[in-house]
């Protein structure tokens, strides 16, 4: 009972027509702490129809590329737009002349949503959404972009993220629309804002209390010999395409995965978002397994509370031995070079060491060679290491092979053991383990050099020590 009059306050300011069913389940599951989702089961946005955005600016033009792909991505087929050149209207946002003109055009096109680029305060929202048929919903950006978190977010962790971002959005405008007179319901446990604060707190204590599997997980692996890489980098970038390059057999699933994600096959999709939970695949790089874990993309404007909400997966980052921040070389070279900064300043905030970082200029394949010049030096700038390639093409694809492996940490040793079963036993699980840089045979003895993680070289020479103990008794 409790839950719905939660609900209902959170949606009076915000969703005049009732939320989506994947909204719904994301946030009973997490009151009622169960696992209920009602995704279906390829795991993508089903398709809802269409929708009309429509965006304000200082100046024409009004740029609408981003919220019409943020609006695709959520599942709608944006079938016109409508910009406007005037100071911010109170009252909707747009103008009453711009609102009656998209009312008439939702109208024809039977839009399902109406999608306005920024942020619309309670009333704005109220408004519009009376003006509106009664089938168009009507979404503000972080609306939309919490909507498509919602539906996407796959684990229980992650659902709780999601429902934690929602929430924080909310309160504020609850608070709002409580002071403008909209919302006067008072729940049996006290005002609709303070209920939504409790759940707030209960969340972060929730998450703070659920064991975080994927760091368990990279320790584990750690010990036993990985190297850690992440991928990091806008979405649309490349990130996703540039891991099924990297993984090494992507066709196969593991039928009894030591971590949830590591069957994930990232999804590559010319759409925003399309990864929105970190998937983890094995890679040899340079002989050395390493586990490669591509993790959401960055949107720009993103505001920073919501980047908070799913610090996690920016953790990924941090915990990395290397990690590859892939920049869309495609990106005309302002946008390329703000982002590029965005993102590093992203990396600095989780305390990656700038060389610890590769950077890559995706996309090289839709550029002219001096373009992708440009955006290689705009980058050197900023990194020491940096690769221009093409994921989808596979160009240089050694260069950032080579530029990984320069950085993960090493450490060289030569192992001579007495020549038997033994040592051959070690030398084929130091080739599964480190690179083998050589192996002399002298009759008696062979003498291996390896290179590779120091966890990994202690564990050999502990072994080799316990083989020439074993051969001199
Ligand atoms: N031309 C060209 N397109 C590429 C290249 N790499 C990736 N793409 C395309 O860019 C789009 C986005 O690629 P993804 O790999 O899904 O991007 P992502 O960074 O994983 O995106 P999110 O999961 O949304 O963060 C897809 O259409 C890819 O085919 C490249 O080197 N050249
Ligand atoms: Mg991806």
């Amino acid at each position: 009972m409790q839950r719905n009059a939660d609900r209902q306050t959170a949606s009076t300011s915000e969703e005049p027509t009732t939320g989506s069913q994947t909204d719904e389940a994301a946030t009973s599951g997490s009151a009622t702490g169960e696992e209920t989702t009602n995704r279906d089961d390829s795991g993508s946005i089903a398709k809802k129809g269409t929708a009309i955005v429509a965006a304000r600016g200082n100046q024409a033009p009004v740029e609408t590329t981003e919220i019409r792909q943020l609006t695709e991505a959520a599942g709608y087929r944006v079938v016109d737009e409508f910009t406007q050149v005037r100071p911010r209207d109170p009252g909707t946002n747009l103008g009453d002349g711009k609102v009656a003109e998209i009312a008439r055009r939702a109208e024809v096109t039977e839009a399902m949503a109406l999608v306005v680029d920024g942020e619309l305060t309670p009333t704005q929202t109220t408004t519009l959404a009376a003006r509106m048929p009664d089938e168009t919903r009507v979404f503000d950006r972080y609306r939309l972009i919490l909507a498509i978190f919602a539906e996407q977010a796959r684990h229980r962790r992650a659902q709780l993220q999601v429902e934690l971002a929602r929430l924080r959005y909310d309160l504020p405008r609850i608070k709002e629309a409580a002071d403008e007179g909209l919302l006067n319901r008072r729940t049996e446990r006290g005002t609709p804002y303070y209920d939504v604060r409790d759940r707030i707190d209960r969340l972060e204590r929730k998450l703070e209390e659920l064991p975080t599997p994927a760091e368990q997980f990279r320790e584990r692996r750690r010990q036993e010999g990985f190297d850690l890489v992440t991928l990091a980098g806008y979405t649309n970038a490349g990130k996703s395409t540039l891991l099924h390059r990297l993984a090494d057999d992507l066709s196969v699933t593991d039928a009894s995965p030591a971590h949830p994600d590591e069957t994930g096959v990232a999804e590559i999709e010319d759409r925003l978002f399309k990864t929105l939970e970190t998937t983890t695949r094995r890679a040899t790089l340079d002989e050395r397994p390493t586990l490669v874990t591509d993790t959401v993309g960055f949107v720009q404007d993103l505001p920073h509370w919501l980047v908070q909400s799913f610090s996690e997966t920016l953790s990924e980052a941090a915990s990395a031995d290397v990690v590859v921040l892939v920049a869309d070389g495609a990106d005309p070279v302002g946008e390329f070079e703000a982002k590029l900064d965005v993102s590093l300043s992203v990396l600095d905030e989780q305390d990656v060491a700038r060389d610890d970082v590769v950077v890559t200029v995706n996309k090289i394949d839709c550029q002219s060679s001096a373009d992708v010049e440009r955006r290689r030096r705009i980058a050197a700038e900023r990194a020491d290491s940096v690769v221009t390639m093409s994921a989808s093409e596979g160009t240089n694809f050694d260069r950032l092979v080579d530029a990984i492996a320069a950085r993960l940490p090493s450490r060289r040793e030569t192992i001579t053991l007495p020549n038997g079963d033994e040592a051959m036993s070690l030398l084929s699980w130091l080739y599964d383990h480190v690179t083998v840089d050589s192996v002399e045979y002298t009759g008696k003895t062979v003498v291996i050099t390896v290179d590779g993680r120091p966890s990994v070289i202690a564990k050999a020479l502990a072994r080799a020590e316990a083989i020439a103990a074993t051969a001199e008794e």
